[in-house]
């Protein structure tokens, strides 16, 4: 395969409600969307799932563009690609960091050889399932009642896992209320790294309530103090932030970090380490599921795709397009039926993005060729 072209957009879409996280607050979402072109003219598409400002990790949109532009796009378009496991392979792996960066390229490419290959994405990472189940993400509110109306509304439309937001003074009262409501739903909470070990009381109170998991409670670097936090809760911890690569995945099993782990394709710079963390997670037992960056609808084409690989066994923050954006920039946008999504069997991420609507919401765009200047680092 080769790559002629490719360019990267800068899009913000409006969210339709603002999303607060332990971290802070979202009222709408700028990404770059990368299209790869091959020189027989087929685009393979993927999003960075960086934000504007480095909270979640240390990643932002305008270290994605330098790194894209001045080190990932020259080696793409220099060299001749077989398979895109050789981009994490071989052809990134002297850059350092920079996961949601290099996912990004690698998911335009990987979207790129499944049309080339006239299959899915699913198809060719190796997925199973043809449905997916979904669940949803509940950002902190004003009010507990407001929570309990938005979780009685998503219980109507079927979703199949509830992860509340939590962080320090918006935790346990809030759970047992929701658990008084809803004795039964799977429900999880995630503090995006709000506690320390010091808050091990809180934490351990948090085991009452038949939590399915507790979402990256401490530092978003640490395996050591999440090792210890899980030797003394009963409620399994899942790491997000903390894991980056195979390695991370390797050390936290063996740390006892965790019982589950999100695999977001972007923080473990991805498609190819996604995969390869799921059989490292498949062969120890450890349960996976694909957690979301809000994500426009051709992120979220790449999460549902790796979504259908077997160890996915926990339902994913794959919620649909309706819930973030007025209109979503893919055709059709990401539905979710009594909870489940279908696997999409056209080929590639089998969502069409829309060009009228990639237009309307682009603030600027730039198109990379191959030329001496843009290869040096190459
Ligand atoms: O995309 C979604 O539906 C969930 C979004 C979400 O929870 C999130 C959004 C931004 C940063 C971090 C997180 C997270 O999963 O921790």
């Amino acid at each position: 395969m080769k790559i002629k072209q490719v360019i990267l957009r800068h899009l913000k879409l409006d969210l339709l409600d603002p999303f607060t996280t332990s971290f802070g607050t979202e009222y709408d979402r700028d990404f770059i969307l990368v299209e790869a072109i091959s020189d027989d003219g087929i685009s393979g598409w993927a999003e960075s799932v960086a934000m504007l400002d480095p909270l979640y990790n240390e990643e932002t949109l305008k270290t994605n563009w330098h790194i894209l532009e001045d080190y990932l796009i020259p080696i793409i378009l220099k060299n001749e690609i077989k398979h895109p496991d050789e981009i994490s392979e071989k052809y990134f792996t002297h850059i350092r960091g920079n996961y949601m960066a290099k996912a990004a390229l690698e998911g335009a490419v990987w979207d790129l050889y499944a049309k080339k290959q006239g299959a899915s994405l699913s198809n060719v990472l190796g997925g199973t399932k043809k449905k997916i189940e979904v669940g949803v993400s509940i950002g902190i509110k004003d009010s507990i009642d407001s929570t309990l109306d938005i979780i009685e509304a998503r219980l109507g439309e079927g979703y199949k896992r509830f992860k509340l937001k939590i962080k320090p003074g918006w935790d346990v009262e809030l759970i047992d209320k929701v658990r008084k409501v809803y004795p039964e739903i799977p429900l999880m909470a995630d503090a995006n790294s709000a506690y320390t070990l010091k808050d091990i009381d809180r934490l351990s109170a948090l085991d009452d309530f038949n939590l399915m998991m507790i979402e990256q409670p401490l530092a978003y670097n640490d395996i050591i103090d999440h090792a210890d936090l899980q030797s003394r809760l009963k409620t399994p911890i899942c790491l997000d932030e903390s894991i980056h690569s195979l390695e991370d995945a390797r050390k936290a099993i063996k740390l006892d970090s965790c019982k589950i782990i999100n695999i977001k394709i972007g923080r473990v710079g991805g498609l190819t380490e996604s995969k390869k963390i799921h059989d490292l997670c498949l062969e120890h037992g450890i349960p996976l599921w694909c957690g979301g960056m809000l994500e426009s609808g051709i992120g979220r084409a790449h999460n549902i795709a790796i979504t259908s690989l077997p160890n996915f066994t926990l339902p994913g923050d794959t919620a649909a397009s309706s819930l973030y954006w007025a209109e979503d920039i893919t055709d059709p946008e990401v539905t979710v039926e009594n909870g489940m999504i279908s696997v999409p069997e056209l080929p590639g991420i089998g969502y069409e993005p829309s060009m009228e609507k990639i237009n309307k919401y682009t603030i600027h765009s730039q198109t990379y060729h191959l030329s001496e200047n843009v290869a040096r680092n190459a």
